[in-house]
């Protein structure tokens, strides 16, 4: 399978590639410098997943603000000069850029929380969904089935408190995409040339498990849905 599940093995995909990309060598370099086994300090580690334009910028600008917390967003910044020249190989060595950008960011979350709640933007959960609706074709019936350990969280890294998948109706996410008129990434274009791929997608971050993600439908106004998702929050996380 495409995605490596554990820092060892992506390390191992990242050396495979090194010579002939040398930004490879660099996220290497900075894996290295990553204490392994991450443990999370006591404020509430929160994740927000989704498709493109679901509303994950938004909400957690407004969840920071509300929590005075700390905004981090996978990959990465320390990679990102780097996703461009990922995006553009292989997607074995692709899938290894994102994990990797997963283990390094658990080094930030690591510390983070030891000073404030800790809102993220994509992690684990979405290199998941995004490698397994790349992997397969058709249906969602086409999906590894519900119990696959492809659904599950590495066991080497640190795991966050809550996450939380927005959902929107297919047509008001093409409003809001159309709206923000953003450059897209190559696997964005096809999510939205491809109604079965985005399914696929969003039946994959349902699938997840340990931890699951607990849905939002964040179709509602910007206000409305922040209420709704600090609700859950102060319904989960104790602080
Ligand atoms: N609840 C909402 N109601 C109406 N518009 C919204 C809502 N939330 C966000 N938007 C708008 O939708 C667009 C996409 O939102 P945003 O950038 O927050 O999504 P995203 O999930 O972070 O996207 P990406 O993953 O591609 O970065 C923006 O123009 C934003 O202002
Ligand atoms: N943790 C992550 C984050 C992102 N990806 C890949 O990037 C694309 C979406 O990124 P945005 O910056 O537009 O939010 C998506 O196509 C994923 O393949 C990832 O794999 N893991």
């Amino acid at each position: 399978r495409a995605l490596p599940t554990s820092a060892g093995a992506l390390r191992q995909r990242l050396r495979q590639c090194a010579e002939r990309i040398p930004e490879a060598e660099a996220v290497l370099d900075l894996l290295e410098k990553c204490p392994e086994h991450q443990k999370k300090g006591s404020f509430p580690v929160i994740v927000f997943e989704g498709l493109d334009a679901t509303g994950k910028t938004t909400v957690t600008q407004a969840v920071k603000d509300n929590l005075n917390g700390i905004l981090l967003r996978s990959p990465p910044a320390c990679i990102s000069q780097w996703r461009t020249v990922f995006d553009d190989e292989r997607t074995p060595i692709k899938r290894a850029f994102y994990a990797a950008g997963n283990y390094i960011l658990a080094s930030e979350i690591a510390k983070a929380s030891t000073q404030a709640p800790v809102i993220i933007d994509r992690y684990w959960h979405s290199t998941a969904a995004y490698a397994i609706a790349t992997e397969t074709s058709g249906e969602v019936q086409d999906l590894p089935p519900a119990q696959d350990e492809v659904y599950q969280w590495p066991e080497d890294l640190l795991k966050p408190d809550l996450v939380l998948l927005l959902t929107v109706d297919p047509e008001e996410r093409v409003r809001r995409l159309q709206h923000r008129g953003l450059e897209k990434t190559k696997e964005e274009a096809e999510l939205e040339a491809n109604s079965l791929f985005r399914q696929r997608v969003e039946e994959s971050y349902r699938r997840m498990v340990n931890p699951a993600c607990q849905e939002v439908d964040a179709s509602p106004s910007k206000e409305e849905v922040l209420k709704t998702v600090l609700q859950l929050i102060k319904k989960h996380c104790a602080f």
